[in-house]
């Protein structure tokens, strides 16, 4: 008979060593969820996710994404319920059978990989460190707007790298031998590596800290650091400038999702289509306004001719222009016409303008809560990218 015993994980240090027959198991604990079940025949791992019904959604639990995630959810009309702030799994009433799981971004795509969530969002610069390449992981949608940064890497702005503002230049100079080689921190060490090997760096090594980052080179542990960037200002503050091709990744919030889920779990599909529905119609609406404006012209086409003539005016897809009926000496006459485009919110006031310029009065502009399009490209590149 074989022996066999079940653990959760949850429970276990980082490596195990069961008694007489079983033999040393190790693991990263990282990886391994409260939710995966391990059984452990005469040596053999086999892990099985757990039997469940709910699709489950991971979003980050704390950082500078999770108030953005759950503001960008509300304005979808997908407001995240919580009881209460310190219990990590919540509902989404709109979206029936599926439950949000708060944690850690990193923890959001390790449990993505190991099939203890279904969906997630979070950073892309997220998703492709802990991730590294698993084809299991699928974007949904690659620009939810907003955790803008990119991964760069930065060197000092004095000393021997003063006049070096490429990644060439940095490459090229000789300080670098096996002996001394660059020295590199950062908390990529997927990443880090991965984009020094490619830009044929050869004398590299890497060091890693949890957070400032910036303050490793004055320090004198670190040559270089490749870390996250935004607004720029904690690389200036520290002395440290981006070169030329140090760029290693731009990134924004994304939805990510398991592929083996999309195809394997039944309702995954179906929310992950909703979600992607609403996330698209609120992101292209937010963009845009509604400008609704009057005209006098003699017939619909002659003032649609005049508004196409105008560059800003064309709206998503033309305008569209109703008369607009009065009663004029006892008769009813339509020599106004109502036109109704939306418009880029950066080119408002030249719309604006654009409309006063062919006789637009009355000029109402309003706010746009969704754009619906006929199908959203996405969702047929999602099928596409299934096979399905
Ligand atoms: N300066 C920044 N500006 C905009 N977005 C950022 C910035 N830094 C990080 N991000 C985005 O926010 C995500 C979460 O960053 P944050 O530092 O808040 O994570 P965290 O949950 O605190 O994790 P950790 O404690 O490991 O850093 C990053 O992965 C990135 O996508
Ligand atoms: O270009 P900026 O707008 O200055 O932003 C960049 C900084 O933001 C992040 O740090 P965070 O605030 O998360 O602190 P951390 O170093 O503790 O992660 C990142 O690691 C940079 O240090
Ligand atoms: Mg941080």
């Amino acid at each position: 008979m074989p022996v066999m015993r079940t653990i959760f994980l949850q429970s276990l240090p980082a490596s195990i060593s069961p008694s007489s027959n079983c033999v040393a198991v190790k693991f990263s604990v990282s990886c391994c969820s409260a939710a995966s079940l391990v059984t452990v025949v005469n040596g053999n791992v086999d892990k099985k996710p757990l039997e469940r019904n709910e699709v489950r959604l991971g979003l980050p639990s704390k950082g500078r994404m999770a108030t953005d995630t759950l503001d960008l959810l509300k304005d979808c009309q997908l407001s995240v319920r919580q009881v209460n702030p310190r219990q990590y799994v919540a509902e989404i009433p709109q979206l029936s059978n599926l439950e949000v799981w708060f944690q850690r971004p990193k923890d959001i795509v390790r449990k993505l990989v190991s099939g203890d969530l279904d969906l997630g969002i979070v950073g892309l610069d997220t998703i492709n460190e802990y991730g590294q390449g698993n084809e299991d992981l699928i974007l949904v949608h690659d620009a939810l707007d907003y955790g803008d940064c990119r991964l760069s890497l930065a060197i000092p702005q004095y000393g021997i790298f003063e006049n070096v503002n490429s990644l060439k230049e940095l490459a090229e100079m000789p300080q670098w031998t096996t002996e001394r080689p660059l020295r590199v921190a950062t908390g990529f060490t997927y990443l880090g590596p991965k984009f020094m090997k490619e830009n044929g760096m050869r004398y590299v090594t890497f060091s890693t800290a949890d957070g400032a980052l910036e303050a490793a080179p004055a320090m004198g542990i670190a040559d270089a650091i490749v870390d996250l960037v935004s607004s720029g200002t904690t690389l200036r503050e520290n002395n440290l400038k981006e070169i030329e091709g140090g760029v290693i990744l731009e990134s924004q919030a994304v939805l990510v999702a398991s592929r083996r889920s999309l195809i394997q779990r039944k309702g995954v599909l179906d929310i992950t289509h909703e979600m992607l529905e609403r996330l698209e119609a609120h992101l292209m609406a937010v963009g845009q306004f509604t400008v609704t404006a009057n005209m006098r012209g003699s017939s619909a086409d002659e003032v649609a001719e005049r508004v196409l003539g105008q560059p800003s005016l064309s709206g998503l897809q033309g305008p569209t222009v109703s008369p607009v009926f009065r009663k004029r000496d006892g008769r009813v006459v339509a020599d106004y016409y109502a036109i109704v485009i939306c418009v880029p919110k950066k080119a408002l006031y030249k719309s604006v303008q654009q409309l006063r310029a062919i006789g637009g009065s009355g000029v109402l502009v309003s706010p746009l809560t969704y754009i619906f399009d006929e199908e959203t490209p996405r969702w047929r590149q999602l099928l596409s990218n299934l096979g399905l």
